[in-house]
């Protein structure tokens, strides 16, 4: 009998519910994988903001992935919130030393409510040790202008960011327009491996409820992989999923509140070719 399909992610948890290793988990099991956490760091949080975090001993990461290598199928992974450049970098190495499948690096920096959730010199470890290892990267656009040390403004400068990420090494891209100034429309830059690009837009919901957006894409992205979709189908997939959380809208909480996994796929998003 052939494993069912396991996927991993290496992240951060929210104790409120709405964003990390808890977003991840929730949209994994939507896509019905199986869904396993290498927990990198511990986040007190809810809707409001992060009150606190600490990251684990970097042994206990080694620990944690040793654990799974030994044991399960992971045919796919992706990497959230890493804290700091020594937490980057054994992570980073744990992708090197184990064969969890194609990677998914959402290189996660500032929270919605503006914390700090990626150490500011720990942004060169991301993009000189964990951008090469990505089959996909999938960076707001102020994650791509600090990646890039590009200065993102229109739809151009979202293209010259793909093409530089591809530069550094990740194999497919995903700019997130999330940030976007856009009123009407969120639209997402899509370069791949081949060279080929598109763009997958979907109308803006007006809503605070937006905690845990980029997880939830880069999580789905990475349960799609798992099942052996490829990286067009997947990217496109995960787009579907996140529109129809945004737009399905739950109450929960008093600030930015999270996002309705049980939302079914959104019909409202269109490709266009770059
Ligand atoms: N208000 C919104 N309405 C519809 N889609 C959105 C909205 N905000 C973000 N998105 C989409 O959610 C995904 C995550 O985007 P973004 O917010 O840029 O990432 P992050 O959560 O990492 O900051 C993208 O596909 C983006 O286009
Ligand atoms: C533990 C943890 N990881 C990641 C995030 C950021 O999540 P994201 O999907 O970028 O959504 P926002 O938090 O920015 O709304 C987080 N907050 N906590």
């Amino acid at each position: 009998m052939n494993e069912f399909p396991q996927a991993l992610t290496l992240a951060g948890t929210d104790s409120g519910g709405g964003a990390g290793v808890m977003a991840d988990l929730k949209t994994m099991q939507m896509r019905h994988v199986f869904a396993t956490a290498v927990v990198v760091a511990v986040t007190a949080q809810n809707t409001r903001g992060v009150q606190d975090f600490m990251a684990l001993p970097p042994k206990l990461i080694d620990e944690q992935c040793a654990s799974l290598a030994d044991d399960l199928k992971i045919l796919a992974c992706k990497t959230g919130m890493l804290a700091d450049a020594e937490h980057v970098h054994c992570v980073a190495e744990n992708l090197k030393r184990y064969d969890f499948g194609p990677l998914t690096v959402d290189p996660v920096m500032i929270a919605k409510g503006g914390a700090a959730l990626l150490a500011d010199d720990a942004i060169t470890t991301v993009r000189d040790e964990l951008v090469p290892l990505a089959t996909v990267v999938t960076p707001n656009l102020p994650e791509a202008q600090r990646l890039t040390g590009l200065t993102i403004i229109d739809a151009d400068g979202m293209v010259r960011a793909g093409q530089a990420l591809q530069a550094l090494g990740a194999q497919n891209v995903i700019i997130k327009g999330g940030h976007g100034a856009d009123p009407q429309m969120a639209n997402d830059y899509v370069r791949l491996a081949d060279g080929t690009a598109f763009w997958l837009a979907a109308p803006r919901t007006d809503t605070v409820r937006t905690h845990g957006t980029g997880d939830t894409l880069s999580a789905c992205i990475t349960a799609e992989l798992a099942k052996g979709v490829d990286v067009a189908a997947a990217i496109q997939t995960a787009k579907a999923y996140v529109t129809g959380t945004i737009r399905d809208t739950i109450q929960v909480g008093h600030g930015h509140g999270p996002l309705n996994h049980w939302a079914p796929l959104s019909r409202e998003v269109t490709v266009h070719d770059a």
